[in-house]
């Protein structure tokens, strides 16, 4: 006798979440997926939103597990969705979305000085309690002849989507560097970052005044002190 298939509701109870799914093309690929790695290949189409819904109802369990009314509290009725909606369109959203596309030029004059921009605005959030860091970044450049030019913009919309993810400061510069210089190949880079750390300010130690400030030097910036100085004289983190 043929068995009674299950009544829908008990088969979408038992279907497989999405973030399982993204997490298996993940695994079977053989690659990270920290807090502060890009996933974007493995997340098929339409299913950002599917993950949407799914944190959002974890979200609303988190909330209830916190002995909030969420179903009476009229300011916290759709706090979880809200949530969710932060965490992934905004910010955490550089794990989920493709690196956003960066022009590039051929160096035509053979420019080969010193080019420097910020102060970039940093906006991440720590990996450990998931608390805000806001700051500053700035890019030191010295281009060759071979390396390609990229638009000034594309400075911040690359830091940008590293930023947006859950991090830690010297693993966010590091990325930020190592992306730089496959982009750009310049003779040298230089990144400096000056950050609050709202885990420090907000609870713990509570230590309002503490910044953390990080340096990562490659190339010519490594090698000549007085390109060095010169650029960490023109960021002038004082200001
Ligand atoms: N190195 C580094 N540490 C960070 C960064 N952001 C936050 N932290 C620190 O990460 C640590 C997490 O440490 P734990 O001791 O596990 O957390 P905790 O018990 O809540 O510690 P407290 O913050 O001291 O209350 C804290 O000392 C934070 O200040 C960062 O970007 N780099």
């Amino acid at each position: 006798m043929a068995m009674d298939k299950p009544p829908k509701s008990a088969q979408e109870g038992r279907a497989e979440p999405v973030s399982a799914k993204i997490r298996a093309r993940v695994e079977q690929a053989n690659r990270r997926y920290f807090a502060n790695d890009n996933i974007s290949a493995f997340i098929e189409p339409g299913e950002l939103e599917a993950l949407l819904d799914e944190v959002a109802g974890k979200m609303k369990g988190v909330l209830e597990s916190l002995v909030i009314d969420v179903d009476h509290d009229h300011n916290t009725q759709d706090t979880a969705r809200r949530v969710a909606k932060m965490y992934l369109n905004e910010v955490f959203r550089g794990r989920y979305v493709a690196q956003p596309p960066v022009t590039e030029f051929p160096n035509a004059e053979y420019l080969n000085e010193l080019m420097i921009v910020g102060p970039i605005t940093v906006r991440s959030a720590c990996s450990h309690h998931l608390c805000p860091i806001m700051g500053r970044l700035w890019i030191g450049l010295l281009p060759n002849e071979h390396s390609n030019l990229i638009g000034l913009s594309k400075y911040s919309r690359l830091a940008e989507w590293i930023m947006s993810r859950p991090q830690i400061q010297e693993e966010a510069i590091a990325q930020v560097a190592d992306l730089l210089m496959s982009k750009v190949a310049p003779d040298g880079l230089a990144v400096v970052m000056e950050a609050d750390h709202f885990c420090m300010h907000w609870r713990g130690v509570k230590d309002n005044a503490t910044k953390m400030i990080n340096s990562v030097m490659r190339g010519a910036f490594l090698k000549n002190a007085s390109l060095r100085r010169e650029f960490l004289a023109l960021v002038n983190l004082k200001d």
